[in-house]
């Protein structure tokens, strides 16, 4: 399903942490929200999957604003594998937290069926946390807490995936399989990525958050330019698609940016290589 945000604006304690955002990805999209500490991607990720209501502005889940269904509804359409975890885990085993994620999918009696073990199994083996599945989830480490609750969130069947740092707690391979994984899903997602090289690879789209607004959107290559990167990150670096047709970042020796002067860019060079496909964003 496809995702819209528009024109969204959040208050929290009266301080204005939004403003005016808007954003789209199309159905199977992957699209990495990316942006400096404080920048507001968290809020936003809030908003989209409806735990935080905005004061002016709507998010579209398919053609519905989210605050239009009903809880369970919005619940079937959206999963989040949030920073803070699983929420009250205590006791817990592996294989009942991936089964949380099929409540949204019960009938009244909220007994599971044949179609929500399939959906526990596969996703417990999609995220390779088989050899885990009866271990207290409270026992097991942050990189496997991680994949349990990617494993929660596909078996929530969703239609649309709001994934928060996924990736900070994984070694390097398991990085490169959970990116690979998101990837085969064909789930269109919205991801915050702190590490940019990890960004460019995974996503069709980035969009750039800074102090609250949306400063940049489109393909990795037009968005990850000099000038954002010096403007919004403070660091001297270039992107470029090297032959084996990965994107990569390049960071100058001397990577802060504080000493760039009016108008040089970071890292010389060319880095735009347009693919033709619309920006998203505003
Ligand atoms: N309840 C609140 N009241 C006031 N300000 C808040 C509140 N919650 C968050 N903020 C502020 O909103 C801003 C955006 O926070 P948010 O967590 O969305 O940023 P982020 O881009 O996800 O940051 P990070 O990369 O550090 O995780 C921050 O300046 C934060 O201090």
């Amino acid at each position: 399903m496809k995702l819209t945000v528009d024109r969204l604006h959040v208050t929290l304690d009266r301080n204005p942490i939004l403003r005016d955002v808007s954003l789209q990805a199309r159905k199977g999209d992957i699209v990495g929200l990316v942006g400096p500490n404080g920048s507001g991607k968290s809020t936003l990720l809030r908003t989209v999957y409806r735990s935080l209501r905005p004061a002016d502005g709507v998010v579209r889940v398919g053609e519905d604003d989210v605050w239009a269904l009903s809880p369970r509804t919005a619940a079937r359409r959206t999963a989040a594998v949030l920073q803070d975890g699983g929420g009250n885990t205590t006791g817990l085993t592996v294989t009942e937290i991936v089964a949380l994620g099929r409540a949204p999918h019960h009938g009244l009696l909220g007994r599971d069926g044949a179609e929500d073990h399939r959906a526990v199994a596969d996703a417990v083996d999609r995220c390779g946390v088989r050899a885990l599945a009866d271990r207290d989830y409270a026992s097991l480490s942050g990189g496997e807490r991680q994949r349990v609750l990617l494993a929660r969130a596909l078996a929530q069947s969703p239609q649309l995936l709001v994934l928060d740092e996924l990736t900070n707690h994984l070694d390097i391979r398991a990085r490169f399989e959970l990116l690979d994984l998101i990837r085969t899903t064909g789930i269109t997602t919205l991801a915050v990525l702190h590490d940019l090289d990890l960004a460019a690879r995974l996503c069709d789209h980035l969009v750039v958050l800074h102090e609250g607004t949306v400063v940049a959107a489109g393909p990795v290559l037009d968005v990850l330019i000099p000038r954002i990167l010096g403007d919004v990150f403070g660091v001297r670096a270039r992107t470029e698609r090297h032959a084996d047709g990965v994107i990569r970042i390049t960071y100058a020796a001397d990577a802060l940016a504080d000493a760039l002067s009016d108008g040089e860019t970071a890292a010389d060079g060319p880095s735009e290589h347009r693919d033709g496909r619309p920006p998203v964003g505003r």
